[in-house]
Order: structure tokens, then C-alpha cells, then sequence
């Protein structure tokens, strides 16, 4: 007999359609509204991109292939796929009773973001736990999974590619530009993780992709007064070709998919910056649900539960 066992799957969410913007902006800010600018401006950012975000889909491919693939690379446990979204429905707590309701009380648990901040997964997993614990479901929590080899290789081989695709002189001006989603700098006081976790993730993808010139940049920095992790991608960007490099490679590498944040403020934000350079701009496909990334976050998933 098999034993069965909830696979909660977390991701940010993202609008289905473009009614879904307003509500889904404001439960980002904690339940205050945007100002009419501030919902203009994001609408013209997903309108951008096509009018809505391919996330959505991508979650849930992502989900389903990873709930298939470890029930075919192992045969003592029984994985149940259930989606849980920070941002919109189905939110955390609504997979989580569902979880209940379908009679699961071990659940293991993973977010789709590598590296661990107290601002994104802890509160995902705050969040499932809360709800978890209403029901005596006993969940096991991914926190972080950046130091995965098969996380890292999947970068490294995109980023060789990329490489190994320019001439000799577009190569020695190159550079790897390595990134994540930007959070309050105050994080820092408070001893996170976070910026030292995508520094490792820096060292390692370059050391295996073999890459000597490379940098870490923040990107996304949220619209507030206070100061966020810096430097961001774009400032960045014209910091390095005043120091002489010429083709640029981005490597979103705190996401996983092709969403907002990498369709926009990578593919068009700083695509303009190596424009107006006259730098060239190169940025790898995102991990979506290749098979290998999928593999990858079964591997994650096992290990968590000592398999
Ligand atoms: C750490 C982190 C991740 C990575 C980890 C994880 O994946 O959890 C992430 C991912 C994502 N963030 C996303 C979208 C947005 N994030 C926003 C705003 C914010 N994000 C923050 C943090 C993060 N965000 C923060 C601290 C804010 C400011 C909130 C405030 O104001 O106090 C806003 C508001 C407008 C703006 O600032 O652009 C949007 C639209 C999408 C979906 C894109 C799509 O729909 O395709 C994804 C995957
Ligand atoms: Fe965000």
C-alpha cells in the first residue's frame, strides 16, 4: 500500500484576467488600494507583455508535471497535487482545506522561488502552517532549494550556451548579470538570508559555467520611499559597460517562469538600457516545466523527506 501524501505547490499568483488587476495589486499591499496611477501604470505593464501574464498557466504545468514525475521515479508514496497562490485564489489556505477535506493529514510543502527571505517564503510557509495546523495536517516545508546541483546546473547550461553562441570578441566583453526580485533593504538588519543566498547561487552558476566576469543585481524594486537591495539591474547594466563590457546576460535566477517581472522589467527594462548602450542582450529561457527543472524540484521535494 502506498502511502498518501499532499503536495502543497505555493507560487505568487497573477491576475487571470484584467478585471483581476485591482484586487490583486491591493491584496499585494496588504489591503490597501493603488492609487489610479499606480493601477495604471501596472495594467500598462501587463498590457505590455501581451495583456496578461503567462504565470498562471505556468504554475499550474509546473505543479502537475512535478506531481507526475514523483509518482512515476518512486513507488512508496502517493503525491497529491495542490496549488496554493500567495496573492490570488486558490490562495494558500484554500489548498490547504482542501487538502483537508480530501482526507490528507501529511502534506510536504514547496515554493516556487529558490532562496528563502522572511518577506516571501517564510510567509508562504507561515501562512500554510497557520492553516495546517486548524486541521492536524502535519506539513513538512521546503525553505530554500538554490543550492540544488540539479537548480544550479540548469543555469550553468543555459548560461554556457549563451556564452558558447558569441563570437570570440562579443565573448571576452561579456558579462552574467545574476538576479532576484529586490526587497527593503532593512531585511539585512534583521539578519536575512536572502542577499547572501543569491550571492552563493552567483558563485556557483558562474564557477560551473565557467564565467569569470559576472555580477549580482536586484531588480523589481517595489514603489516606496524606503531603500531596497541594490544595485538594480539597470543602474548596474551602465555601471559594467562604463567598466568596458559589451554583451549582457541576465539571469532572473529568483524566478522560475516566464512572468511580469522577467517578460518586462528584464526583457523590456533593460533590453532598452543595452539599447541605448549599443550592448548587446541576451537573457536565457526561464526554467518553466522543462523536464529538467522539473526533475530538479522532485529531487528537492525527495530529499526534504529523506528519500
Ligand atoms: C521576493 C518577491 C518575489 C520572488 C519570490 C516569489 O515568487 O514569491 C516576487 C515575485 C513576483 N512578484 C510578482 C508581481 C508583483 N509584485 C509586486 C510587488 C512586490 N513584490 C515583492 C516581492 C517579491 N515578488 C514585494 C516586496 C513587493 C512590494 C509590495 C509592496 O508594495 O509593499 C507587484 C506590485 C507592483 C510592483 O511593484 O510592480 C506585482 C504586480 C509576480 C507575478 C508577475 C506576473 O503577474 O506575471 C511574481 C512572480
Ligand atoms: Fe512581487
Amino acid at each position: 500500500m502506498k502511502k498518501k501524501m499532499g503536495l502543497l505547490v505555493m507560487a505568487y499568483g497573477t491576475p487571470y484576467k484584467e478585471e483581476d488587476i485591482e484586487r490583486y495589486y491591493t491584496h499585494i499591499r496588504h489591503g490597501r488600494k493603488p492609487a489610479p496611477e499606480m493601477l495604471q501604470d501596472l495594467k500598462d505593464r501587463y498590457e505590455a507583455i501581451g495583456g496578461i501574464s503567462p504565470l498562471a498557466k505556468i504554475t499550474v504545468e509546473q505543479g502537475e508535471k512535478l506531481e507526475q514525475h514523483l509518482n512515476k521515479i518512486q513507488d512508496e508514496i502517493e503525491f497529491k497535487l495542490f496549488i496554493g497562490l500567495k496573492h490570488i485564489e486558490p490562495f494558500i489556505e484554500d489548498a490547504v482545506k482542501e487538502m483537508h477535506e480530501d482526507g490528507i493529514t501529511e502534506a510536504v510543502s514547496i515554493v516556487l522561488a529558490p532562496h528563502f527571505s522572511t518577506f516571501s517564503v517564510k510567509s508562504y510557509n507561515g501562512r500554510a502552517k497557520e492553516e495546517a495546523d486548524k486541521y492536524g495536517i502535519s506539513i513538512t516545508s521546503v525553505e530554500s532549494w538554490y543550492k540544488e546541483p540539479k537548480f544550479i546546473k540548469y543555469w550553468s547550461d543555459r548560461v554556457k550556451e549563451t556564452f558558447t553562441s558569441m563570437s570570440d570578441e562579443e565573448r571576452a566583453l561579456a558579462v552574467l548579470v545574476v538576479s532576484a526580485h529586490s526587497l527593503p533593504e532593512k531585511i539585512t538588519k534583521m539578519g536575512d538570508p536572502y542577499p547572501e543566498q543569491l550571492k552563493e547561487t552567483a558563485d556557483l552558476i558562474a564557477e560551473a559555467a565557467g564565467v569569470k566576469n559576472y555580477a549580482v543585481g536586484w531588480q523589481s524594486a517595489g514603489n516606496t520611499p524606503e531603500p531596497w537591495l541594490g544595485p538594480d539591474v539597470q543602474d548596474l547594466t551602465r555601471d559594467l559597460y562604463n567598466e568596458g563590457y559589451k554583451a549582457f546576460v541576465y539571469t532572473p535566477v529568483g524566478f522560475v517562469a516566464d512572468h511580469l517581472e522577467v517578460l518586462y522589467d528584464n526583457d523590456y527594462e533593460c533590453k532598452v538600457v543595452t539599447e541605448e548602450l549599443g550592448a548587446s542582450y541576451y537573457r536565457p529561457e526561464m526554467p518553466n516545466a522543462k523536464p529538467e527543472f522539473i526533475d530538479c524540484l522532485a529531487t528537492v521535494v525527495l530529499k526534504q523527506l529523506g528519500k
